[in-house]
């Protein structure tokens, strides 16, 4: 079963959220299995709330609590730390964040504060831990030159726009080996060679370097001004930290550049094909299609074409088997390799829960990039769902957000995840806070812990 962790941290409460008081709220543990178990009640009685929404109690579905007062370091040692160890053996971790706008997503995430250890964002904080780790295989074996390859980029509806290269759109694409690619757009090389370039990745072999590529990519950051806070995300942000090699790099370059050279030489054999096909048939006056008499399907010209078209191919494949040795001649030697940490910082949860109760409204804008935002947090509640019931069809395909994050719940066997509840303990934020969860209890629930 490939259970998901879920941790509910309240932020601070905002200085204007404080004439209206604190949600009343308490928590409790299961003794046999240490799961929390969230109670809130409305200070405030709430015209929109109906009796039975001003109270409410989770089953023992968290994992743990994480009380305002608690700085990201707090965070960080609960909810990363213990499993770097693992990331080391070359397992993936996905780490999520969700609640509504305002309620500290990016705050735990990413973090504001590029300076003070204390205050570093979730991956920031894994990134240096990390660091120190590969620093340490490094002393031990100067063969293997491990680093970070480092992958950010926003996701919206079917595009992703690479924070690494200058904000650059990249399509998310299913490839006929069923694997979720994501490209940017066909460029033409000054020697007319074509290349289509998949999101960026910048290797860091030092912390330095990477805190330096992640503070000028969230530059690019499209933030717009919401009805809760002027800073408010309207895409989700993911941030890929993989642990490769030069060699492992190189080998990946690689296989890039044999796909951009076979694209052409593709397209020329299925061009062929089709001019070949068409001047072998004619139409008739009634519109029918009847074969040419006076053409024969030049079939050397199409043949010729096919073979060249194999001999690219054979190349990408070649290509593919040196990465994929290099891959393991490196994992034989160091099991960190592929090692992989994804942090998400999911987009604005009152898009699927409205603002109802919030004394909020969205503007027509807001509600239309809702609706997609809406169909990624169903959809990624259900495949962790799916994936937690151990269902044998998990519903990757019905989004975007899931499309591109399947392969990193399958990245191995024993890939793992946790989900980082935000929420607010203003009184105004009552509403909001009981949906967002709401969301993390049946999450947990599925997990098996009953209330
Ligand atoms: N736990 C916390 N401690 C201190 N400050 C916090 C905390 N959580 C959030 N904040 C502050 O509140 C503000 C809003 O937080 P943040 O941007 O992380 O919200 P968000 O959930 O990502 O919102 P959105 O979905 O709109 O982007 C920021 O200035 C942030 O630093």
């Amino acid at each position: 079963m490939n259970a998901i962790k879920v941790w509910a941290r309240w932020r601070p409460l905002k200085p204007s959220g404080s004439q209206q008081g604190e949600i009343m709220r308490e928590s409790d543990q299961d003794r046999n299995n240490q799961q929390s178990r969230i109670s809130i009640a409305s200070s405030v009685q709430a015209q929109s709330l109906s009796s039975r929404e001003r109270s409410w109690k989770s089953g023992y579905s968290f994992d743990g609590v994480i009380e305002p007062d608690e700085n990201n370091h707090i965070v960080y040692n609960c909810i990363v730390a213990p499993i770097i160890s693992e990331v080391l053996q070359g397992k993936c971790y996905n780490f999520f964040a969700y609640g509504h706008s305002g309620s500290g997503k990016t705050h735990t995430m990413i973090g504001y504060d590029f300076e003070h250890d204390d205050e570093f964002g979730l991956c920031l904080a894994a990134a240096r831990h990390l660091a120190i780790e590969l620093d340490k295989i490094r002393a031990e074996d100067s063969a293997y030159q491990f680093g970070i390859g480092l992958r950010v980029y926003e996701l919206r509806k079917n595009s992703a726009f690479d924070l690494l290269n200058n904000r650059n759109e990249c399509f998310i694409r299913e490839g006929a080996d069923r694997r979720v690619y994501i490209r940017g757009d066909t460029e033409i090389l000054e020697n007319g060679k074509v290349r289509v370039r998949p999101i960026a990745t910048r290797a860091c072999w030092r912390f330095e370097e990477l805190q330096r590529e992640l503070q000028e990519g969230l530059k690019h950051r499209k933030t717009a001004a919401s009805t809760v806070h002027d800073q408010s995300s309207r895409t989700h942000a993911i941030v890929e930290m993989e642990i490769i090699t030069k060699d492992l790099l190189n080998a990946r370059n690689e296989v890039v550049e044999r796909q951009s050279e076979l694209v052409p030489v593709g397209k020329h054999a299925t061009d062929v094909y089709i001019e070949e096909q068409s001047r072998a048939v004619v139409q008739t006056e009634d519109g029918k299609y009847i074969p040419n008499p006076n053409y024969k399907v030049n079939q050397q010209r199409i043949d010729a074409a096919e073979t060249k078209k194999a001999e690219f191919e054979s190349r990408v494949k070649k290509a593919e088997e040196h990465e994929e040795e290099v891959f393991a001649v490196t994992a034989r030697a160091h099991q960190c390799t592929g090692g992989k940490l994804v942090f998400v910082d999911l987009a604005g949860a009152e898009f699927l829960s409205g603002t109802a109760g919030t004394g909020l409204r969205q503007t027509p804008q807001e509600k239309q990039q809702g609706r997609q935002i809406n169909t990624d947090l169903l959809a990624l509640k259900e495949v962790i769902r799916a994936r937690s019931l151990a269902r044998t069809r998990i519903p990757y395909r019905s989004s975007p957000l899931t499309m591109v994050l399947r392969e990193h719940f399958e990245a191995s066997n024993d890939a793992q995840s946790s989900m980082i509840l935000t929420v607010s303990p203003g009184a105004d934020q009552y509403a909001a806070t009981m949906n967002t969860l709401k969301y993390g209890d049946l999450v947990g629930l599925a997990n098996g812990h009953r209330g």
